[in-house]
């Protein structure tokens, strides 16, 4: 399928997803969240992918929504028109592991769609911030209550009221970034890391990645309990015996994903 904001590309059992609108920094606009959505929602459903990458250019992963088209917008458009909630919700219907791989800018928007992913892996050019309070808005795609929760309430207050940049080590030391590479390796690196995932027992991944985002969802005790009934799910799957019997038998296990 072709796109006119996206590229994608597919390297065995992992899929890449790249923003491609370079003369704006990758700015967010609603042709781009769609293709966006198209293109996860596409790669969820192939039975040949196991883990999906979404990256930009090297000076900027997003550097948030498109200011000049915002600029034109009043409430009743943007109330009326339902923005962001119209397509944003798509990338949360996607089951398997979604890696957000930063380079350069991960600005507002920017910032909150790679926090939507289930990690994110940094160059050490990444730049993270929600800087909206400087547009006269507060963060509107979950950046108020996905950054509290990935660095602290002082870090996301300090950030989101200041609207400065983060670098990619205060990044990872806040545990927004699980790890950080040089630019120059950081698409290697992140495709090393995703084929290690889609290597994974499929429906395990699945399992794991959902148990892990319900714990944003619910309380310690309900996710306890919801984890415990997956844990309990593992042991009618072919992959559980075939796991344990390859590390027995001391081979390598080779799953069906069933
Ligand atoms: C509600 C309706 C939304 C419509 C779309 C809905 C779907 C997607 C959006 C969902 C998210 C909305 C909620 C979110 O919380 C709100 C935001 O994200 S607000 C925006 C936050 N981002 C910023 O404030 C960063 C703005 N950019 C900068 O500060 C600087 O560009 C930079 C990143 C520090 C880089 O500076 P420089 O290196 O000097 O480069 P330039 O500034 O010259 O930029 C080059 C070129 O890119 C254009 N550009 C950069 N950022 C944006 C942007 N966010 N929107 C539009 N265009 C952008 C810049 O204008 C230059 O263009 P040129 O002048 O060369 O034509």
């Amino acid at each position: 399928m072709t796109y006119n904001t996206i590229l994608t590309e597919v390297d065995g059992k992992v899929a890449v997803i790249t923003l491609n609108r370079p003369q704006v920094l990758n700015a967010l606009n609603d042709e781009l969240m769609d293709e966006l959505g198209t293109a996860l929602l596409g790669f969820d459903a192939n039975d040949n992918i196991g883990c999906i990458i979404i990256t930009g250019s090297d000076k900027a992963f997003a550097a948030g929504a498109d200011i000049a088209t915002m600029a034109k917008y009043g409430f009743g458009d943007v109330y009326r028109g339902d923005f962001i909630s119209r397509n944003w919700e798509e990338i949360k219907k996607v089951r398997k592991p979604v890696i957000a791989a930063v380079s350069g800018y991960a600005l507002g928007g920017g910032c909150e769609l790679a926090m939507m992913c289930d990690t994110i892996m940094a160059a050490d050019s990444a730049k993270f911030a929600q800087p909206e309070v400087k547009l006269g808005i507060v963060p509107g795609a979950g950046g108020t209550q996905r950054l509290p929760r990935a660095v602290s309430k002082a870090k996301a207050m300090d950030l989101a009221l200041t609207g400065r940049m983060m670098d990619a080590a205060e990044a990872e030391r806040s545990g927004l970034v699980a790890r950080i590479f040089p630019q120059s390796d950081l698409l290697k690196e992140v495709k090393a890391i995703a084929k290690t995932i889609a290597d994974m027992p499929l429906l395990t991944a699945m399992m794991v990645k959902e148990a892990i985002n319900a714990a944003y969802e619910t309380t310690l005790s309900e996710g306890i309990h919801f984890e415990r009934r997956l844990f309990h799910a593992c042991f009618a799957t072919n992959d559980q015996k075939e796991g344990m019997a390859a590390f027995i038998e001391k081979r390598a296990a080779k799953f069906t994903n069933s």
